[in-house]
């Protein structure tokens, strides 16, 4: 198993280091335009192997796509990140150009690859790598949910005073400060919903602190986030690597699911060896399907700036 993560930056290394020390993958190849950025990045990895115990063979590239050849995976961490007091979707007029070029120098050497997307702004940019190539859906993922909901159950843990262990729940909508839906109807602890345990006004707190944890630690840290994003993304790269058919949100082209059309946005699917092999619609009630709804024209809007 062959993976591509092109971007050797914050969220490209660390998914590149969680990828390796779960150990599944035999080769993983970073990527960046930088020059000895990549290659300094995987040595500095390699360097953890004995350490980590992993086998996995990191090797780094600038701007090389030949030695991405045959990857069975990409993942696209290229781009800019935001800044304290922006949105991601600020980063469209330079993220938008890179994603595009990106995807198609990894196509052009890796036909049949699948295609994780990370670069923000995420939903629009796996809308862009859809009407730029020619890939088939299943094989266009955009990585969101994951990490949305990992943020969720860890303030939903905190909210409980719970081990994080003990709880479940997930965030639907798309990738944005305002467009997440966390769905805190149906969060659970050891499968009782939470809202036996915890106010409404909590719980509502609960699901403000997660739609804004990507702006919480761009301001605590300058920059983005990196280590859950990176985590996120080895969880993506695992499932479809080990055929594993777990469920993630995960941003994917809809096709009248959810009652919404051309567009990706973060629903549960689940992941295996052909990439987005389902598609999975859950009953939502008419405040989830509202916000759903809301978030979307959010989506659709951002993606009216494409040039396409
Ligand atoms: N979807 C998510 O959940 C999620 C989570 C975290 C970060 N992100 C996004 O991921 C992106 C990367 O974030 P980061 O913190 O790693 O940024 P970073 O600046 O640390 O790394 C980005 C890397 O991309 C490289 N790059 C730029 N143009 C390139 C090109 N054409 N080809 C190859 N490499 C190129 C840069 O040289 C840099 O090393 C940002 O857009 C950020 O907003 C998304
Ligand atoms: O918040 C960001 O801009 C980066 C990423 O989308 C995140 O949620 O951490």
């Amino acid at each position: 198993m062959k993976v591509t993560v092109v971007g050797a930056g914050a969220v490209g290394a660390s998914c590149a280091e969680y990828i390796a020390i779960k150990n599944f993958a035999s080769e993983v190849v970073l990527l960046d335009i930088k020059e000895d950025y990549a290659e300094g990045k995987a040595m500095d990895l390699m360097q953890t192997a004995s350490l980590n115990g992993f086998d996995t063979k990191i090797t780094g590239s600038t701007n090389d796509y030949a030695k991405t050849a045959g990857s069975d995976i990409a993942v696209i961490t290229s781009g800019i990140p935001r800044k304290p007091g922006m949105t991601r979707e600020e980063l469209i007029g330079i993220n938008a150009g890179i994603v595009k070029e990106v995807s198609s120098n990894i196509i052009k050497h890796s036909p049949d690859v699948i295609i994780i997307v990370v670069s923000n702004p995420m939903d629009t940019m796996t809308y862009l790598v859809h009407k730029t190539t020619n890939l088939p859906k299943n094989r266009i993922i955009g990585m969101g949910g994951a990490l949305d909901s990992a943020r969720f159950k860890y303030r939903l843990a905190e909210a409980l005073e719970a081990p994080i262990s003990d709880v479940d729940g997930m965030v639907i909508g798309g990738h944005s400060d305002k467009g997440m839906v966390p769905l805190t109807r149906l969060a659970t602890r050891n499968s009782v919903l939470v809202s036996e345990f915890i106010s409404d006004e909590r719980l509502n707190q609960v699901a403000a602190d997660t739609k804004v944890g990507g702006a919480t630690l761009t301001k605590m840290l300058g920059t983005s986030a990196w280590y859950a994003p990176g985590a996120a993304v080895s969880g993506l790269v695992q499932a479809i690597a080990c055929d594993q058919k777990k469920m993630f949100p995960c941003s994917t082209l809809l096709e009248g699911e959810y009652g919404l059309n051309d567009l990706c946005i973060g629903t549960p699917v689940i992941l295996g060896r052909n990439g987005i092999e389902k598609i999975v619609e859950i009953e939502l009630d008419e405040n989830e399907k509202k916000q759903l709804h809301e978030s979307a024209e959010g989506v659709k809007k951002t993606n009216g700036l494409l040039d396409l």
